[in-house]
């Protein structure tokens, strides 16, 4: 486990990173998800001692720093040099001999997939042989962290997924440790069931893609995390009133008179069946198809919401009472 403790970062009169309490588990992978400029480069950039923060700590279990290597998302390849060449030049600053790093280059373009491509310069290769060329130039250096900075952005939708499942088989093929960094929540669920939100600068939560969704740690992350319903709402001595429905709901904060946010994901937990729970009605006024789920637009009284619901389950234009699973959150 690496431990980073109050990592703060400021520039030019500015905080970029704000006291960033966060562990990275061993032979895993973490997730950093975050909006743009959240500052999710300034952090991996300190990871990886491109950059010195203004304060804080970054430690193994032995107290000693962890060696970071980025994968950068332009993959910053040397136009000039082979794609061998390419992945040797940490070695031989590093003064391996010529042998030695012939034969860990061998290795690591088998294991990456990139045996026949040796002898190709940059420009002869596609964006996603670039990348595999970047991973195999980071891995040869055998970091503790390897660091990934959005390296799929600009790969194409199947291209991505291939590139996110390959990084899945190859994380346990050589038990890495990855910090990988995006602003596409799709990526960071299927890529770890450790996700840290980092937002302003700030980690507001790190959890499971389950718990993210259900139980956002507050409205920025509900926010950022999208996929959700947010209904105004007032909130006095343990009571909810909202256009859609007025009852119990679950809220941490102060008991007295407020306006609040009640906040329902489109894949909430709601059902047709009764519960002991809160329930509206509305009536059916949209339906998309979406695959797994069809989008289904209600309208109860002023209030439209959006819900993913199993396939065929209402009907367009007739009206529900549709019953939580579960009592409502409200931010
Ligand atoms: N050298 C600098 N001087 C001043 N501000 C900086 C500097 N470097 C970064 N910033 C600011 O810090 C914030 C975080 O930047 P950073 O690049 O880390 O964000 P990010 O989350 O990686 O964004 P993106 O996803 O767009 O790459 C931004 O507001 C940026 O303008």
């Amino acid at each position: 486990m690496y431990q980073l403790t109050a990592i703060n970062q400021k520039k030019g009169g500015q905080v970029i990173l704000h006291d960033i309490n966060l562990q990275i588990p061993e032979h895993k992978i973490l997730a950093i998800l975050g909006p743009s400029g959240s500052g999710k480069t300034t952090l991996l950039n300190i990871l990886a001692q491109i950059d010195t923060p203004t304060g804080g700590t970054i430690i193994d279990a032995d107290g000693r720093r962890p060696k970071g290597v980025m994968v950068f998302q332009d993959y910053r390849l040397f136009p000039h040099l082979t794609v061998l060449r390419n992945i040797t030049f940490g070695l031989k600053v590093r003064h391996v001999n010529k042998a030695s790093r012939l034969q860990q280059a061998d290795a690591i373009m088998a294991i990456v997939g990139i045996s026949d491509l040796a002898q190709r310069y940059p420009d002869e290769l596609s964006g996603g042989q670039q990348q595999r060329v970047a991973l195999a130039r980071a891995l040869i250096l055998k970091p503790d962290l390897l660091l990934m900075d959005e390296p799929f952005s600009s790969l194409d939708e199947s291209l991505r997924l291939e590139m996110l499942d390959f990084i899945k088989q190859l994380q346990q093929q050589l038990a890495l440790t990855i910090v990988f960094v995006t602003h596409y929540k799709s990526e960071a669920y299927l890529l770890s069931n450790q996700v840290a939100i980092l937002i302003n600068g700030q980690i507001m939560q790190l959890a499971t893609p389950q718990q993210l969704e259900q139980r956002p740690a507050n409205l920025a992350v509900a926010r950022f995390l999208g996929q959700a319903n947010f209904i105004n709402g007032q909130w006095q001595a343990g009571h909810l009133t909202t256009d859609l429905y007025s009852g119990s709901a679950n809220f941490n904060g102060p008991n007295e008179q407020r306006t609040v946010v009640l906040y329902l994901p489109f894949s909430g937990a709601l059902q047709l069946q009764p519960t002991s729970y809160p329930a509206f009605k509305g009536q059916v006024v949209a339906l998309t198809w979406a695959g797994a789920y069809e989008q289904v637009t209600v309208q109860s009284a002023a209030t439209q919401i959006k819900l993913n619901l199993p396939v065929a389950t209402v009907q367009l234009q007739q009206t529900y009472q549709f019953y939580f699973t579960t009592i409502p959150v409200v931010f």
